[in-house]
């Protein structure tokens, strides 16, 4: 039977510790590399994150965006990205945000989550605005193909506040907040022992409590956590924000050790992991 995707993450966070780092080839980061603005660009760009991130730290996270800013050649690249991380070893988040009715999801979820396939990834990221039952499918793909979903909840940019605070008035959890429906929901949707294959993204720019949310609610599932760095959070925050949830919660690093160049990221990666472990202890 195939791992599921938590066990395959615990395996890693037990290992080479809790950073992910973002393969975000943001058009001044190309620049700064040296780098073309196109898809050859965005690819030499890639394979260098996943040449420094190898041996040193265990998820990536490309963030497809940029990749498809260049059409049909940006995903060819993505492509090769994606195969040369998980054949190096590195589990990987595609970072694609898809939301939609279930049916339309599940295309969605096929071209992420399927074993063989040209976009495979180890999990993907997913929007529940139309509710995480419209998530069903690429949760069902997920919990039976060892692969994983992380659904964003409580997101670090500060113009979700009002949306993500908003108070539910129907459902199991009428009178909560919107990101702890969605939280529950996941939650839900995690059976058995060990951490779940399920998870949320919740940004380490936000306090749980103004979202309405605790920290004893995240044990248990992954946790993706953007926002350190150039978003403002800082490492040493990680157990005051996730307390107990800190130890399933993937630490996401773009911009902060992008930045380094391509000369500086596998130092900035060792001094991030180094960083991050003695925040943790
Ligand atoms: O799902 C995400 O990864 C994500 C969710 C969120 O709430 N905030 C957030 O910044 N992200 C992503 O995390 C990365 C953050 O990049 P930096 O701000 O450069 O560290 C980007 O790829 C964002 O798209």
């Amino acid at each position: 039977m195939t791992p599921g995707f938590g066990a395959r993450l615990q395996s890693v966070l037990d290992a080479r510790g809790p950073v992910c780092a973002g393969i975000d080839p943001h058009r001044s980061l190309l620049s700064d590399w040296g780098l073309p603005d196109t898809a050859a660009g965005v690819r030499e760009f890639g394979l260098r994150v996943v040449e420094a991130a190898t041996g040193r730290i265990g998820v990536v996270k490309p963030q497809v965006s940029f990749f498809e800013r260049h059409g049909s050649r940006g995903f060819a690249a993505l492509e090769e990205v994606l195969a040369a991380a998980r054949s190096a070893g590195l589990l990987v988040v595609a970072d694609c945000k898809r939301g939609d009715i279930g049916s339309t999801l599940d295309a969605y979820a096929e071209a992420w989550l399927t074993e063989g396939g040209p976009l495979e990834a180890d999990a993907m990221t997913a929007v529940a605005y139309q509710g995480v039952g419209s998530l069903d499918p690429a949760i069902t793909r997920a919990l039976t193909g060892g692969k994983g979903v992380f659904v964003l909840a409580a997101t670090s940019n500060p113009e979700a506040r009002d949306v993500q605070t908003a108070r539910t008035i129907e459902g199991p959890r009428a009178g909560r907040s919107v990101a702890a429906g969605i939280v529950g929901e996941v939650r839900s949707r995690n059976t058995g022992e060990g951490l779940g294959s399920i998870g949320v993204v919740v940004g380490a720019t936000i306090r749980l409590v103004d979202y309405g949310l605790t920290q004893e609610e995240l044990v248990g599932m992954p946790v993706l956590a953007p926002g350190f760095g150039h978003q403002g959070a800082k490492f040493a925050d990680l157990p005051a924000r996730y307390g107990p949830a800190a130890a399933s919660t993937l630490v996401n690093v773009s911009r902060s050790v992008l930045s380094a160049g391509p000369d500086g990221l596998a130092a900035a990666l060792d001094a991030t992991r180094k960083e991050v472990a003695e925040c943790l202890a």
